[in-house]
């Protein structure tokens, strides 16, 4: 309802831009914001038409792949493909992360999203066991590592 579908792009017009505010299929999806599916994005895997996913966000990189002070080669290994775990692998700057906006184009469709594990501290499990020891509750140690495992 109320969407349009321009070559297998998504938009409709409303909500709010905050991950938030996103919900769903594909159906419900941000006024403003573009949903590309990782097909739509796959096919832009070359070096004058670069897009990469880094945290379930889409760039165009295209005019940044000369300027790269890592080089355009390992972009180019990336292109049309999620590069969240190398890019954070590098440990890239304040100042890197900020120059992604300027390259932002849209968001990776929600169907094509990893689900996240949960995270569990190993800290907050031990926490946890060492309280209600102290406490008289009873141990709950196989949970609370199979819950930091999980
Ligand atoms: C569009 C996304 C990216 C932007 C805006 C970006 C930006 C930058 C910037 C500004 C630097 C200089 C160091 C710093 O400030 O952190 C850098 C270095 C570097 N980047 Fe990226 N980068 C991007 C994606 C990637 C990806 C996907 C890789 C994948 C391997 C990568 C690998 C590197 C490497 C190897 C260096 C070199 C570090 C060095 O020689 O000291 N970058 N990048």
């Amino acid at each position: 309802m109320g969407e349009e579908i321009n070559d297998n792009l998504i938009t409709t017009g409303s909500g709010t831009a905050s991950d938030s505010s996103i919900e769903g299929n594909g159906d419900e999806v941000d006024g403003g914001v573009k949903y590309y599916t990782l097909e739509d994005i796959r096919v832009h895997n070359m070096s004058n038409d670069t897009w990469l996913i880094i945290h379930n966000k889409v760039y165009d990189i295209t005019g940044f792949l000369e300027e790269h002070p890592g080089g355009e080669e390992v972009l180019l290994e990336q292109a049309g493909a999620d590069a969240t775990e190398s890019f954070e692998d590098v440990g890239h700057s304040t100042d890197a992360r900020e120059m992604l906006q300027q390259y932002f184009i849209g968001e990776l469709h929600m169907d094509d999203r990893k689900k996240e594990k949960p995270k569990v501290s190993l800290i907050a499990c031990l926490i946890n066991v060492g309280i209600r020891q102290n406490f008289g509750l009873s141990c709950s140690i196989p949970f609370n590592f199979a819950s930091f495992w999980l």
